[in-house]
């Protein structure tokens, strides 16, 4: 047998949804062994695949969130892309099954598709029903716009509720969902993904950026929103019940699902309702595999069987219905539009209307060398607006000097 290793970021019902996945296609034929690793979150797990890169003990298959994509797709040597995996395995796999939005994101310029789409998710609201009936608060009708969003904190508050909003992932949910949610440009060259996506630099400081985290700042000061940590950490005061509104992944469902002991709801992004063309449609966020360079062909072989048994429909349904990733294909969302899930589960089918919409330059996706680094850099900035030891104006002013640093070294570096 042939023993695959996949390195992956997946805690939790997600990480008991990778193992059955791994276990499923094992058990499905002989002759290949899939065995799924974790290793810590999202940028960890990169960090240790690079290195063991160096020291040829990378992983056959490694899963990478999408603010490394434009990292590994600079890593030339690194890595294989799938389209050549599939292709030399003679694997039946068609690229344009994918919806737009998810291929688009992951391939070249030249067209050829380097990662093999996965965990595709994007963000959304979740908030506590329960907390906001005893609020006096419409538990059937989420706050659309931040207006009403800051309105809701307050009256939480004074119902007692310790905790009434938090925000996951504040640099993707809050600058690059925010930013493309407005329909504004968050990066030069189309976001990063123009063919010179190399060149881009970072635009967060404008009026609306400075406006937005300045609003979350007063929030924060009168305790309408507390900061609980960078990636997902706070996603735990959700599901506790501590905090009764969260925006994060729309791959947080499946925890929510099994863990909330209340009544929760599922509700699109909120926007400024001032703004013209708000909302516009939200960005693609989660992971996609990665296949590492150096293997033999007998495992690139498995590989592909591998990423051929998750591209069936009824795979690729069954794990967006128990995850709330993305449907990433247009037959995963049609076969559980008929299945009545939809319908079944409330506000499952949120993640997908935002990001089914004619996309604009700033809407497209956010692709930017360095990210990983840059997104510390944003966290780093943020945390001193939140303890009130920064202005929004000067903590947005410093992502994008010290962002734009790191954005000049990528093109300093790039090869075509
Ligand atoms: O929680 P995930 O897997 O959807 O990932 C969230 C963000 O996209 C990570 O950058």
């Amino acid at each position: 047998q042939t023993e695959i290793q996949w390195w992956h970021s997946m805690t939790a019902v997600n990480n008991e949804w990778v193992t059955d996945l791994a276990r499923q296609f094992n058990e499905s034929q002989k002759e290949y062994k899939v065995v799924p690793t974790f290793k810590g979150a999202y940028d960890e797990s990169m960090t240790a695949a690079i290195a063991a890169f160096r020291s040829g003990n990378a992983p056959h298959i490694l899963q990478v969130f999408e603010v490394g994509t434009a990292t590994m797709m600079a890593s030339k040597g690194a890595t294989v892309p799938v389209a050549k995996v599939m292709q030399d395995a003679g694997a039946d796999f068609d690229p344009k099954a994918y919806i737009p939005a998810v291929a688009a994101y992951y391939t070249a310029p030249n067209g050829q598709m380097l990662s093999f789409p996965f965990n595709s998710s994007t963000t959304i609201f979740y908030y506590n029903k329960d907390a906001f009936k005893k609020a006096g608060l419409n538990p059937d009708k989420a706050p659309a716009t931040w207006p009403e969003v800051f309105e809701a904190a307050k009256k939480l508050k004074a119902s007692g509720h310790s905790c009434p909003m938090t925000l996951a992932w504040n640099g993707w949910t809050q600058l690059e969902s925010f930013s493309a949610w407005h329909n504004v440009e968050f990066a030069t060259e189309k976001n990063g993904l123009s063919a010179n996506g190399h060149k881009a630099r970072m635009k967060i400081n404008s009026p609306l950026h400075v406006r937005h985290i300045d609003n979350l700042a007063k929030a924060a000061k009168a305790g309408e929103y507390l900061y609980k940590g960078r990636g997902s950490a706070a996603q735990a005061s959700f599901t506790a019940g501590e905090c009764a509104m969260i925006q994060t992944s729309s791959g947080f469902y499946g925890d929510v699902a099994k863990n909330a002991k209340f009544a929760y709801g599922l509700a699109p992004m909120p926007y400024y309702p001032d703004v013209k063309g708000a909302p516009q449609n939200t960005v693609i966020g989660g992971a996609s595999l990665w296949v590492m360079a150096g293997k033999k062909p007998e495992e690139y072989k498995g590989v592909a069987k591998f990423f051929e048994f998750l591209s069936q429909t009824k795979v690729q349904a069954a794990s967006h219905q128990r995850t709330g990733y993305l449907p990433i294909t247009m037959g995963a969302y049609e076969l559980t539009d008929k299945s009545g899930f939809y319908a079944k589960h409330p506000g499952t089918d949120v993640a997908v209307n935002q990001m089914v919409r004619k996309v604009t330059d700033n809407s497209r996706g956010i692709r930017l060398g360095n990210y990983v680094q840059i997104r510390t850099i944003e966290d780093e900035e943020m945390e001193q607006v939140w303890a009130g030891k920064k202005t929004a104006k000067e903590a947005l002013d410093a992502i994008v000097s010290r962002g734009n640093e790191l954005l000049a070294r990528f093109e300093r570096s790039y090869k075509q």
